[in-house]
């Protein structure tokens, strides 16, 4: 490919050069600087890509890529994934069912359907089926049809994806605004979304000195992006090991690497075959669900990766391998303690708001309900049958979050006589701000206030390598379905997060999906709930105030500081 071919068939976010023609909203490259339609966030990417853009195509003039040794065309064996797709197809045809194409209406509703359950039932036993019929790696030497480049071979891509956390205390103020400016975490109603970013600004701004003294107190930033680099290299090793030569990504959502860097190295790197792995083990709405709405967006608005075939695994919290290294690491850890048989096992997830839950159906708690008893039943299983318990922590905001919430509970059991705790993070796969501070530093303290005597904590899995392994047997085991779903979906409708396409996956949810009530709508008035709850809330009134006034005005804060445009009217 040259490099006149190269910047035909990528384009910038912001409607740069493209291989169809499609219409380009802006023009030229310094468009970047200036245009008001792109966030700080998507503008400095596009600059970058156009950087990377530049060098990639003087890379390419003076020498063609190589193509990956070992290339899966030329291992295992093709017929075992043409009997599997031929039988996919046979089934599908029996059962008269059609994918059908997802209209944008369906797949722009907020909320998510609750009424169906069993989310990995069909993942786990179709998807063990189908790996023991898979090939250590599959074959379908088939480039997406319509691309610039046909290539003979297969490239195959994973892409991690997660949170993302701010590298230095600067950071932190621009890392909260995208978590915040971000639907999926805050949820406004309709008539009020352009208050998204004004109130994103503002909480962000209100919030960053305390969650900077925590990062402070951690070495001054997240290692999140650290550890999850370490997590791909090793992704990509076991890969390597197992057959399947496969290039691994990480997209965070948050901060860098941004999910639309990792995208355009996806593009660069031309693969054909992509499994999408969230990094979280349990799906929520508010983590594994906006990447992948962030992921539908860049697929759709993109030649290239609207054809590329592609698989998404939405939760793998019940493979076997991570409750094994679940398991392990929490029998090594009590092993520390002065009694072990005598410590109470505290699993501690991380929060959302109970809306999520009961009005949107995420699947979190389901799913973290279901994980703690096939890790506790994989203890029992062992003669460690330690009394648990599972709370959640991190609340944040005006509403009401699942419960128990892990402070209350600490205090709980240390008032019912537990002296010996181990605490366990169960919601992420990295050490990160709220383990290394909320956990060791804030909840150790408040054990000990509440008269434990004995404070424990398990690590997180980090690169620990059985979870690694497993994460790699879950990536092989999904590579038939890559492309495969177009015409298969088997059973999805029977599966609340199947193994399926970006799209057919939120189309799940999206068949009964239900948007999120406003946060002010949800509100229940009374004397019954906490004083921080309340003065949230009132908080929480006194900004949409101020920003309606702001927004009627014309006049205000937020129109000195530039974040709303002046008034026109
Ligand atoms: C499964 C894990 C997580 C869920 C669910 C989740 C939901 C959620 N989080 C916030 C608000 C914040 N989260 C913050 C940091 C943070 N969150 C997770 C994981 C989940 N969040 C992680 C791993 C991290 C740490 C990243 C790092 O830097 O190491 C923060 C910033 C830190 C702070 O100020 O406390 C906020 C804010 C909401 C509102 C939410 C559900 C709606
Ligand atoms: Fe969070």
């Amino acid at each position: 490919m040259d490099a006149a071919a190269v910047a035909r068939s990528h384009h910038c976010l912001c409607g740069g050069p493209t291989a169809t023609g499609k219409p380009q909203r802006l023009q030229s490259a310094e468009c970047h600087t200036t245009s008001f339609t792109l966030s700080p966030v998507s503008r400095q990417f596009c600059r970058k890509q156009h950087r990377w853009l530049q060098q990639k195509q003087q890379r390419l003039d003076s020498r063609r890529r190589p193509q990956p040794s070992g290339s899966l065309a030329s291992r295992g064996s093709q017929a075992d994934l043409q009997a599997f797709l031929s039988d996919i197809g046979r089934i599908e045809r029996s059962r008269g069912r059609r994918v059908p194409p997802i209209s944008s209406e369906t797949a722009d509703r907020g909320g998510y359907d609750s009424t169906r359950s069993r989310t990995s039932r069909w993942q786990g036993s179709a998807a063990a089926s189908l790996a023991s019929m898979a090939p250590t790696a599959p074959q379908a030497p088939v480039a997406p049809e319509g691309n610039a480049v046909q290539e003979a071979t297969e490239r195959v891509g994973v892409l991690l994806l997660n949170l993302g956390g701010p590298e230095t205390l600067d950071d932190v103020q621009p890392f909260l605004f995208n978590l915040f400016a971000d639907p999926d975490i805050i949820r406004l109603p309709r008539n009020l979304r352009f208050l998204q970013r004004p109130l994103a600004q503002f909480i962000s701004s209100v919030r960053a000195p305390k969650s900077a003294e925590g990062y402070a107190a951690i070495g001054g930033g997240s290692p999140l992006r650290r550890i999850t680099n370490d997590q791909a290299q090793a992704l990509q090793e076991s890969l390597e090991k197992k057959g399947c030569p496969a290039h691994v990504y990480v997209g965070m959502r948050y901060w860098h690497p941004f999910t639309e860097e990792a995208i355009f190295d996806i593009k660069q790197d031309r693969i054909t075959r992509l499994v999408v792995l969230p990094l979280y083990p349990q799906f929520s709405i508010s983590t594994s669900g906006s990447s992948l709405r962030l992921l539908e967006r860049l697929f759709r608005e993109d030649d290239y990766l609207v054809q590329m075939e592609h698989t998404v695994i939405p939760s793998w919290y019940q493979r076997s391998g991570y409750v094994k290294a679940m398991a392990n690491l929490i029998e090594e850890e009590l092993q520390k303690l002065p009694v072990p048989e005598e410590a109470h096992i505290f699993f501690s997830a991380h929060g959302v708001p109970v809306t999520y839950v009961e009005d949107a159906g995420d699947p979190y708690k389901a799913e973290m309900e279901e994980c703690i008893a096939l890790i506790t039943q994989e203890l029992e299983d062992r003669g460690v049958d330690n009394k648990y318990t599972l709370a959640y922590q991190s609340r944040v905001g005006p509403v009401e979050w699942l419960k128990p919430y892990t402070d209350e509970t600490i205090k709980k059991l240390g008032k019912e006589g537990v002296k010996s705790l181990l605490a366990v993070p169960i919601s992420f796969v990295s050490e990160h701000i709220e383990t290394l501070e909320e956990i060791d530093v804030e909840y150790r303290e408040l054990a000990l206030a509440s008269g434990i005597v004995h404070w424990g904590r398990v690590p997180a899995l980090g690169v620990e390598p059985m979870f690694i392994d497993d994460l790699a047997d879950a990536v092989l085991e999904a590579l038939p379905f890559v492309g495969a779903m177009a015409m298969s979906s088997v059973d999805a409708k029977q599966a609340l997060v199947p193994l399926g396409s970006v799209e057919e996956l939120l189309a799940t949810y999206d068949t009964l999906r239900r948007e999120l009530p406003a946060p002010v709508a949800v509100w229940e008035w009374g004397w019954t709930k906490s004083a921080e709850t309340w003065n949230g809330r009132i908080a929480m009134i006194a900004v949409l105030a101020l920003l309606i006034l702001e927004v009627t005005t014309g006049q205000g804060v937020l129109h000195q500081w530039g974040m709303l445009p002046p008034k026109t009217w």
